[in-house]
Order: structure tokens, then sequence, then C-alpha cells
């Protein structure tokens, strides 16, 4: 049994809608008796606040924050804005956005550092390429970026890894727990030689293509504590079974 308890975080992406919130109660149940397990919904932005009104207990979080508290930054939404929302946590760092808005790890690092100091959980997503994989230089872009994105984990937010192989995400292709196993283990070494046994401490979190049928597996391998779920957190149907898969481990 590990130190870490167990989280399952389910991140909507840019999905879901005010009828979709329907699926919270059923999610926000399955965690009540999921004794020993974290979990949480990340909606976009428009939802938080409506989210957390109705959360039961279930925590709430957003998929981004900007690294300043305030200022000139159109169309982008602090760490304190989401505090105020109802937010309790926050991805940043995901893939797709390291993808679509060229977000650097120095980015990165500054909006996990901002999120840390205003108190959000904040998961911070690393991940290869399938061309860096087929290159055999998978963990070497992992490295890097853990030494480029990761904040000083000091403050009031707690600090959280996802492991999320991009040629994994939305593909239905799951990484195999061999590599997910050598993975992880790489990640831990990372955080301990930079955070020493604080770096024991921080949970590492799986993504890309977990589902009900795979999420036991997963959570059995070592250094697995949790998993960052896309498609299969959308329903109450699909995401219930991985958080009780998590109960059980
Ligand atoms: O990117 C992900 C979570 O952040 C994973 O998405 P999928 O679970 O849809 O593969």
């Amino acid at each position: 049994m590990s130190v870490r308890r167990k989280l399952i975080a389910g991140n909507w992406k840019m999905n879901g809608s005010r009828a979709q919130l329907a699926e919270l109660s059923a999610i926000a149940a399955a965690a009540r008796e999921a004794a020993g397990v974290d979990v949480a919904i990340c909606p976009p932005f428009t939802l938080i606040s409506l989210a957390a009104a109705r959360a039961g207990g279930l925590a709430i979080g957003a998929q981004d924050c900007h690294q300043s508290d305030s200022g000139a930054h159109t169309g982008n939404v602090s760490a304190p804005m989401l505090k105020e929302a109802g937010a309790r946590l926050t991805i940043v760092g995901h893939s797709e956005r390291r993808a679509d808005q060229h977000e650097s790890d120095a980015l990165v690092s500054a909006k996990a550092q901002a999120a840390i100091r205003h108190g959000l959980r904040t998961i911070v997503c690393v991940g290869e390429s399938e061309a860096d994989r087929a290159a055999g230089r998978a963990g070497k872009v992992v490295s890097a970026q853990l030494s480029g994105s990761l904040p000083d984990p000091e403050g009031d937010g707690e600090m959280v890894v996802a492991y999320e192989p991009i040629w994994a995400i939305g593909t239905g292709k799951s990484a195999t727990t061999a590599d997910v196993a050598e993975m992880h283990a790489l990640i831990r070494a990372h955080l301990i030689d930079n955070f020493g046994d604080r770096g024991g401490r921080i949970r590492i979190l799986y993504g890309g293509s977990v589902k009900a049928e795979n999420a036991a597996e997963l959570f059995a391998v070592d250094n697995v504590d949790g998993a960052l779920v896309g498609g299969a957190s959308l329903t109450a149907e699909q995401f219930v079974p991985i958080i009780q898969a998590a109960a059980r481990c």
C-alpha cells in the first residue's frame, strides 16, 4: 500500500455544458464512497463556478492558469480568479497547450509556481511524442521537461506530476505497464534528486487512454499514484469504475 493517496482527476478539455454537469452528482457519490481516493473534475473555465456549487465534496479544478495575478492579459484567467470561482486545483502544461499555445517549459513552471503560491493543487504535465519514443529519446525528453517545468514545490498548494505520453492521448492506445513503470521510476528519481524526501511524497499520475478496462492494471504499477483522465471522465458511467478501481488498490 503506497504512502501516497491515489488522485483521479478528470480533464474535460473543451467539452461539457451546463447539462453535462448532471454527471457530477453520481461522480461525487462515487468519490464519497472511495474513502482513500481524491477525486477531481476540471471542466472548462465557464463551468467552474457552476460545477463548484454542485460538486458535493468533489474537487473542481481548471485546465490552465496565468502566471500573473492580474493585469493586461486578454483572455487569460489567474490563480486567484480560479480560487474565487471555487477551483481547488489546476492543470498546467498539458501537451495540447504546449502544442496549440506554444507553451514553453519556463512558462509552464511560472504558471505552476503561481498556482502553488495561491494554494491550488497543481498538476504539471509532461510526456513525449510518438517520434521521441520511436527515436529512443522518451526518457531524455521527459527529464528535460521536468527540469524546465517543475517549480519549487514549497507553497500552500500541492504539486502533482502527470506523465501523459502524447501518442496515448485520445488514441485508445495506452502505454504498456512496462513503459509506464519505467517512466514513473525515472520521474520519481528526478523528484527525489531535486526535492529530497519531499520528492518521495509527490504524486505521479498517468494519463493517456485510461478507461475502466485498463485502470486496475495501471494503478498496480509502482509510482502510479492515480490518473489524469480525458474522454472517460465526461460521463459518470465511464469515470466511476476508474474511481472504484483506484479505491480497490
Ligand atoms: O489528455 C488526457 C488527460 O489530460 C488524456 O486524454 P484521454 O484520456 O482522452 O486519452
